[in-house]
């Protein structure tokens, strides 16, 4: 179920008699979690904010009663802000491998892709680019040249998400105690691939995924994420599909996503520069040296504009200071 000696690590002699599970379905009033016996709806103690939790946590919860009792330190954690929120959203914990999926259509775009990668690296999970749909595109592989030169050593496959080819493609990363999560926009073929995931034994997986909730707007959201198992392996948490992805509180993630921009900044002659038309900057030189994609530097730039504008600058004793 993805344990390690980190999480078993965590346990302390107070805490002998309950047992460890995995948080499955989060919805506002009620969670679940899957322990080694099979799915278990939690009870929950009086004043649980069901926010602070995310699918793919591991918890400690008191066998017989179901009583949660506490949660333990994750390994990675993927959030993001929705628009005004004060508090990033959970969006799965613990997943090893990130699977950003988009189509060989015009649904690719490697802003977007930039986007998650930088959500990724912030969380700490290992990003892979699926390109589906690959058997309706005329060249899936340029696509994947295109895909290849977003990060260092991205991984990338184009597949056909409904073959039992794209199963047996996407094993290396589902073993046995490995979690992988799904994202991407709407119509790229997620649901499908959970399903090629799951294999046949697995009653509709995207059935037991949302539960439909009106938001404040009145607008339908799925609220509700879920942990299913691989078949022959590991697991594959379902996100809901992200209408708009902001960037927020990646810096670090954005640093690493454009680290041959972020490389070559210390040999600028100005500290604090821009990149834009200070004299001796190092990021001009190489634009001008056919070094670096003038495009790639635009949105680097819109990236961090974004993600200054939309992470909250906290100050104060209580605050930490952030970009
Ligand atoms: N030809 C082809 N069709 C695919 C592939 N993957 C998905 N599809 C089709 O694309 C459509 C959308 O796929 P879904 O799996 O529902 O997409 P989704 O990403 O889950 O969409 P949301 O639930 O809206 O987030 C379905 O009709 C799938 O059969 C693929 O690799 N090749
Ligand atoms: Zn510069």
């Amino acid at each position: 179920m993805g344990w390690s000696d980190f999480f078993a690590g965590q346990i302390e002699a107070d805490d002998a008699g309950l047992v460890p599970m995995r948080i499955a379905t989060v919805h506002r009033a009620r969670m679940s979690a899957i322990s080694v016996d099979g799915p278990v709806r939690l009870v929950l103690p009086p004043h649980t904010n069901t926010g602070e939790y995310a699918v793919g946590d591991w918890v400690l919860v008191e066998p017989g009663s179901d009583l949660l009792h506490r949660r333990l330190e994750r390994r990675t954690l993927l959030q993001r802000r929705v628009e005004g929120g004060t508090t990033p959203q959970l969006t799965a914990a613990n997943v090893d491998t990130l699977f950003i999926v988009t189509s060989c259509n015009a649904d690719f775009n490697v802003a977007r892709l930039e986007r998650y990668l930088a959500l990724a690296n912030q969380a700490s999970t290992h990003p892979v680019i699926l390109l589906t749909k690959a058997d309706k595109a005329e060249d899936a592989e340029a696509y994947a040249s295109q895909v290849a030169s977003l990060q260092r050593g991205l991984e990338c496959v184009t597949l056909d998400g409904r073959s039992a080819e794209a199963a047996a493609t996407l094993a290396r990363w589902c073993g046995a105690g490995q979690t992988v999560a799904l994202i991407g926009s709407s119509g790229v073929g997620k649901s499908t691939l959970l399903n090629t995931l799951a294999g046949p034994d697995q009653d509709a997986p995207q059935l037991t995924g949302g539960i439909r909730e009106s938001d404040a707007k009145g607008r339908h959201t799925t609220t509700s994420r879920s942990l299913h198992r691989i078949a022959g392996g590991g697991w594959v948490i379902d996100t809901p599909g992200m209408r708009t992805l902001h960037v927020s509180d990646a810096a670090e993630g954005i640093d690493q996503l454009f680290a041959e921009i972020t490389e070559l900044a210390p040999n600028c002659r100005f500290r604090d520069c821009t990149h834009e038309h200070e004299p001796g900057c190092a990021v001009q030189a190489a634009i001008q040296a056919g070094d670096l994609d003038p495009d790639r530097l635009d949105r680097w730039r819109k990236l961090q504009d974004e993600n200054r504008a939309k992470t909250p600058v906290l100050r104060g004793p209580k605050g930490n200071k952030r970009r």
